[in-house]
């Protein structure tokens, strides 16, 4: 059985995939209530892929995860916006979909209460961002796994986010992000991929075979 989620996450040797491809072997960490871990390493090193398979959006090559995806809120360069509706209603579908709270505290912890009754198509990327974020808050998941969460945001924006992270922390909530910038969070570790990097294949095989035929 799965361990509770309140006890935090703990990933062990975990193998992931991109394209048919093993990307990083072995990963192995722990994330406590309370505590933000940033993923570290060079672009194609393998961080959206990780983020994707702990959020159970594809399968691991090998490990174990302690919680279940159904415990982990992902926000991707995406955001799972629904173009169509307004601001309002996009936060009102997201809690009816997670059986949820109010959407007036989200609405107003990121900044959107004026944006409310806007289409989400009419938004500018980073209003859309700060949507998409405030999605996060109304799922009630202990676990926010964010792939590059400011990008498009500005200064205010960046500083308003980081509050959210640090109330959700302090609420024994955590979060394991994808972020090049530093937003300044006491509890934050960082970890880097780079060690984890998974060996290229034996020559010979798929890829050795296709070296040949191009030599
Ligand atoms: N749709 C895809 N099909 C095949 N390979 C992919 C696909 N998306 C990504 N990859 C490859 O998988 C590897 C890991 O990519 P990933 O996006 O996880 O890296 P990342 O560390 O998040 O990179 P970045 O810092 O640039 O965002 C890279 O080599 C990338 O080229």
């Amino acid at each position: 059985m799965a361990a509770d989620p309140a006890s935090g996450l703990r990933v062990e040797n975990l193998a992931v995939a991109r394209g048919g491809l093993a990307v990083l072997e072995g990963v192995s960490f722990a994330l406590a209530p309370g505590e933000a871990l940033v993923l570290r390493g060079p672009n194609g090193i393998g961080k959206t892929t990780l983020l994707r398979t702990l959020a159970g959006l594809q399968p691991a090559l090998a490990g174990e995860v302690s919680v279940p995806p159904e415990s982990i809120a992902y926000a991707a360069h995406s955001d799972g916006i629904k173009a169509t509706l307004s601001v309002a209603e996009n936060l009102r579908f997201w809690a009816a979909v997670h059986g949820t709270r109010d959407i007036s505290e989200p609405l107003s912890q990121m900044n959107l209460e004026t944006l409310a009754e806007r289409p989400a198509n009419s938004l500018s990327a980073g209003q859309k961002r700060r949507l998409g974020l405030a999605r996060l808050l109304v799922t009630g998941r202990p676990i926010w796994m964010l792939d590059e969460p400011t990008v498009s945001l500005d200064t205010d924006s960046v500083a308003l986010f980081a509050r959210v992270i640090a109330d959700h922390l302090g609420q024994g909530g955590s979060a394991l992000m994808a972020t090049h910038i530093d937003l300044g969070l006491v509890s934050s570790r960082d970890l880097d991929l780079t060690p984890y990097k998974a060996r290229a294949p034996e020559a010979g095989g798929i890829s050795g075979a296709f070296d040949e035929v191009l030599s």
